[in-house]
């Protein structure tokens, strides 16, 4: 089945007004396109386990979109906080670009980095952000300890424990920065082995559309910042 001869564009819609999201048309297509090169590219990158067209729209394109609005809450505050600065957000293991390609599309106005140690990976990150016309959006291949800042935002799905996620990206963070880690059930194991530099502020339940399973955002940042 492909993306285009099904009913994949009213799910979706039906998705993102779910979770209360606002999207233009030209986002909606967009967020089509990027199932359809995901779906197109997959066996040659290697992009993602899931195969089937409908399970990505559920498993990845709206679990990314979930974390959206809670996104852009926060980047509201920022925008409060910090006026004039356009947002730098990083995306960790970014892989096929979950959720990395999807907050890029969905926030015009942040610049986002999609940073992962395959190659081919960040080829196809290079690929989406031009065949998408995403100008706000940049695959880096590199390993994220490598990388400094300053990120506003530093996020992550499906990458690694709250310590190494944190501990292997904070050279990137902005002093005043965060960590956006997209996790299932909230990970209270992964939480007490955090270092005493890193602390959580906030565990945010997330509802997807079409999806029966637990799925969180742990907020984070440098103690004392
Ligand atoms: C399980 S995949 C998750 C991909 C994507 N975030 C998702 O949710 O589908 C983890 C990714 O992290 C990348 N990775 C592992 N260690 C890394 C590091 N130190 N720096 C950057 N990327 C890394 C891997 O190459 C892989 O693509």
């Amino acid at each position: 089945m492909s993306v285009s001869d099904s009913s994949l564009p009213d799910e979706l819609r039906a998705g993102a007004e779910a979770l209360g999201l606002q999207l233009t048309e030209s986002q909606h297509t967009q967020l089509l396109d990027f199932l359809a090169l995901l779906q197109k590219w997959n066996r040659v990158y290697n992009l993602t386990a899931v195969r089937d067209p409908r399970e990505m729209l559920t498993h990845h394109l709206l679990d990314s979109l979930a974390a959206v609005p809670p996104l852009q809450r926060h980047l509201q505050a920022r925008d409060l906080a910090q006026p004039g600065r356009a947002p730098q957000l990083l995306d960790v293991g970014s892989g096929g670009g979950l959720p990395g390609v999807v907050f890029a599309i969905c926030c015009p106005q942040l610049q986002v980095r999609c940073v992962d140690t395959v190659a081919k990976k960040a080829a196809f990150l290079q690929q989406a952000a031009a065949t998408l016309r995403l100008p706000n959006l940049r695959g880096l291949h590199a390993r994220v300890e490598t990388l400094s800042g300053p990120f506003d935002v530093v996020s992550s799905r499906a990458f690694a424990s709250l310590a190494d996620f944190t501990g292997w990206s904070r050279a990137a963070l902005a002093p005043q920065g965060v960590w956006l880690a997209m996790k299932g059930r909230q990970p209270d194991d992964e939480i007490a082995q955090l270092p005493p530099e890193v602390q959580v502020f906030h565990v945010e339940q997330l509802q997807v559309p079409g999806l029966q399973a637990e799925r969180c955002i742990v907020w984070l940042r440098p103690t004392g910042s």
